[in-house]
């Protein structure tokens, strides 16, 4: 199996080929392309938590991956349920690195069952981990594709709500493209499937990059700028990615979401979350379960988004939350590889209904 996801000329964050994982440092674009050799599910952890890599698919597969390479170049004695129990207790492990999105906990989950079944029948240790490093590197190949079915979906549906001569203007926020995700990107995966005149982009330092890097054609705005934007009548969609997605639709996704959701919402243009099924988690009712994620104040008093010294307001207090969680009224569609999930009546989505037809 080609187990490596190298493919066109869009940016990769995750480098992968059996036994060796490279991830880009996303902290040192777009100034500094660095990758970091990533040697065990620690490295993977540690990559995850100071956001080398991120976005909300991304960590899930470089955390199934770290652990993949850990275990190809491991000398391990023991039976195959040891060899089970190793795995999944890494598994727990790297879970504990970032909370909010539900794709680290979702495949952490599935490759848990995964080990746990073939280590009932498993002769040696080796099955065991062959059978998971397979899974964890199908995950990596079926993130893009996945991706590519979400820009298909999205484009389709987003074209078919056009009046006349009508061209898409799309807003979107955050890291939501190849560098978020294994390649293609959701919310940005539909941008690029649509790539039409006029993208609007808030979202600098990463969106902005790979847009530029992969001639989009797009206007870099900031965060405070769009609702005027809205105002001026120069956006007629809006798209963003999902860290997590509850029962009925509330979603949890980069912080200044909520806010972009509710301008959009008063100018009556249409908002969509563009997130695999992989994002929504069946098991929250609603989002006032989700866990927000507040990180260091560092991030915000240090240069370099951190990694340099303090350059701002010593001694000041930060609230610095990672994501806000939008209401399901706000959201208009969930664009998914499966399709487009709509509301069945006034303010609802029926999404176990949707996930249940298309299984
Ligand atoms: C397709 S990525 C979805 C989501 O993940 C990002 O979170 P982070 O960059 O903090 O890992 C961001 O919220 C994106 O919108």
């Amino acid at each position: 199996m080609d187990s490596s996801n190298s493919h066109s000329h869009s940016l990769q964050s995750i480098c992968y080929q059996r036994g060796s994982l490279r991830l880009l440092d996303q902290r040192r674009l777009p100034l500094e392309t660095v990758y970091l050799d990533i040697r065990t599910s620690t490295d993977g952890w540690n990559a995850i938590k100071d956001m080398v890599v991120r976005g909300a698919p991304a960590i899930a597969i470089a955390a199934a991956l770290s652990l993949a390479v850990e275990a190809f170049n491991l000398n391990f004695s023991g039976t195959s349920t040891d060899a089970a129990s190793f795995l999944t207790q890494k598994l727990e492990y790297l879970v504990s690195s970032r909370p909010t999105a539900v794709n680290l906990s979702d495949a952490a989950t599935k490759l848990q069952k995964l080990v746990l079944n073939v280590a009932e029948t498993a002769d040696e240790p080796k099955a065991v981990f062959e059978a998971y490093i397979d899974a964890a590197e199908i995950m990596l190949t079926d993130d893009v594709n996945d991706n590519k079915a979400i820009g298909f979906h999205g484009a389709r549906f987003l074209q078919s709500q056009l009046k006349d001569s009508e061209r898409l203007s799309i807003l979107t926020h955050c890291n939501t493209g190849s560098l978020a995700t294994a390649g293609y990107g959701t919310a940005l995966g539909v941008i690029r499937s649509v790539h039409a005149e006029g993208l609007l982009v808030t979202g600098s330092r990463l969106t902005a990059f790979e847009l530029v890097h992969d001639m989009i054609p797009a206007t870099l705005i900031t965060d405070s700028a769009a609702a005027a934007l809205m105002k001026a009548g120069r956006v007629n969609a809006v798209i963003v990615g999902a860290d997590r997605v509850a029962a009925n639709g509330d979603t949890a996704n980069k912080i200044g979401t909520y806010s972009l959701a509710i301008s959009a919402s008063f100018h009556k243009i249409p908002f969509y979350v563009a997130a695999p099924v992989t994002s929504i988690d069946l098991s929250l009712s609603s989002g006032q379960d989700i866990i927000v994620e507040e990180r260091s104040a560092k991030e915000l008093l240090n240069a370099d988004g951190g990694l340099g010294k303090q350059v701002a307001a010593p001694g000041i207090a930060v609230w610095n939350p990672a994501f806000d969680v939008t209401p399901a009224n706000l959201i208009t569609g969930i664009i998914t590889e499966k399709g487009v999930i709509t509301k069945v009546a006034a303010d609802a989505f029926d999404i176990k209904g949707f996930i249940d037809k298309v299984k």
